[in-house]
């Protein structure tokens, strides 16, 4: 399975943010978005996930060499930044709920309790309110939903930046467990996190997408080599 951006352009007002996104990412690796601030990652995740449309361009699913289709909201799991839960439910309550409409997809060994289990959120925790959950908690409860309703892409805008450094490594750990069923691209601006836990670096400049190479990846000046290459874009933030 492939996920192919094609042409993808948006425009706000008379700014061009994302000028010709042309790439395809494979299922199994994970893809570290980088980028200048404003540069436009949350834009291109906002048209994967039908947040907003895009002016031009489309994204699909392919599966087999002639087979591909529409790219449709279901098809992406979308981690944002501060995640958006109901704060009322507690935190069994609400997967609960999300095992339910989601009947049809979900393995039948799967229980509730193993979803807690794999996300190590503590059984006193599960029974507690979302509203007290910090941002980590919150974001485990999203990776639950994934485990679940299975979507083929998984967008992280900026994760993991907020988390201490357990919660970090553990979130790590489930992304690379997760990653043999989904395409999985997060942005974010920490280097050392990019070159740690993805498959591939994608870089978002001026509009377009390139992949870095795998040499420079392993190069002893990575870090001095993409800020080489990304200085010379204006910050549009
Ligand atoms: N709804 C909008 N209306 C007008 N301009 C917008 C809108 N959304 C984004 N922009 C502009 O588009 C550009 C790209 O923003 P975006 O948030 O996608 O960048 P980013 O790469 O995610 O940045 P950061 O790393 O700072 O989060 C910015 O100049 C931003 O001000």
């Amino acid at each position: 399975m492939e996920l192919r951006l094609e042409k993808i352009q948006k425009s706000f007002g008379a700014k061009t943010v994302l000028k010709d996104c042309t790439f395809t990412f494979e299922k199994g690796k994970i893809y570290g978005l980088l980028g200048r601030n404003g540069a436009g990652k949350t834009t291109l995740f906002n048209c994967l996930s039908d947040e907003i449309q895009p002016d031009f361009g489309e994204a699909f699913l392919s599966t087999g060499e002639d087979e591909k289709r529409t790219l449709f909201p279901d098809d992406v799991g979308y981690v944002l930044s501060v995640p958006i839960l109901p704060d009322f439910l507690t935190g069994e309550e609400f997967v609960r709920f999300f095992m339910d409409i989601n009947q049809d997809k979900i393995s039948k060994d799967l229980t509730m309790e193993e979803c807690f289990d794999i996300v190590q959120i503590a059984p006193e925790d599960r029974k507690r309110l979302i509203k007290g959950y910090s941002h980590g908690m919150k974001n485990k409860i999203q990776m639950i939903c994934f485990m679940i309703a299975k979507p083929p892409v998984i967008l992280l805008d900026e994760p993991l930046t907020s988390f201490d450094v357990v919660v970090a490594l553990e979130m790590k750990q489930l992304l690379r467990s997760m990653k043999k069923d989904h395409v999985i691209i997060f942005s974010t601006h920490i280097l050392q996190l990019a070159t740690d836990l993805c498959d591939e670096i994608v870089v978002l400049s001026e509009g377009h997408l390139s992949l870095l190479d795998h040499e420079m990846l392993k190069s002893k000046d990575f870090e001095e080599q993409i800020i080489e290459l990304l200085k010379d874009e204006e910050s549009h933030g």
